[in-house]
């Protein structure tokens, strides 16, 4: 079981729930698990995927999902950044993208990369 994570900025939601139309028939795979921040998670389900939900980003679901990838729960993050807008929890999305490198976990920031990145996972 591989266990993908999943966040959007506002500003590039609309781009993960296109990423993940695209590939809907992958994403439904029984051995694929997803968590998402709060807000992105809404936009998962509303595209027809399960998805375990925690907190929205800036009430500390980057923090969480952290967390979870430092003690091996999460094998790629795909994490849409809007590099155009400014967050008030910028401190936790540098811990987060800092703690994939720590621990060499796949991180995506936009969906080129994701769509390698999936395709790497799936390969496996
Ligand atoms: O802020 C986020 C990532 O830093 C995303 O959080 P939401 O999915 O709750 O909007």
């Amino acid at each position: 079981m591989r266990t993908i994570a999943l966040i959007a900025h506002d500003g590039k939601k609309a781009d993960m729930v296109t990423f993940l139309r695209n590939n809907l028939t992958l994403f439904k795979r029984a051995d694929i698990a997803l968590v998402a921040t709060g807000t992105t998670g809404g936009h998962v389900e509303q595209a027809g995927l399960t998805v375990q939900k925690v907190l929205s980003g800036p009430r500390g679901g980057d923090a969480q999902i952290a967390a979870r990838l430092a003690v091996g729960e999460i094998d790629a993050v795909f994490f849409f950044r809007d590099p155009l807008d400014k967050h008030p929890h910028e401190p936790d999305i540098a811990m987060l993208m800092r703690l994939c490198d720590v621990h060499n976990i796949p991180l995506a920031t936009n969906p080129a990369t994701a769509e390698l990145v999936f395709a790497g996972l799936l390969a496996e």
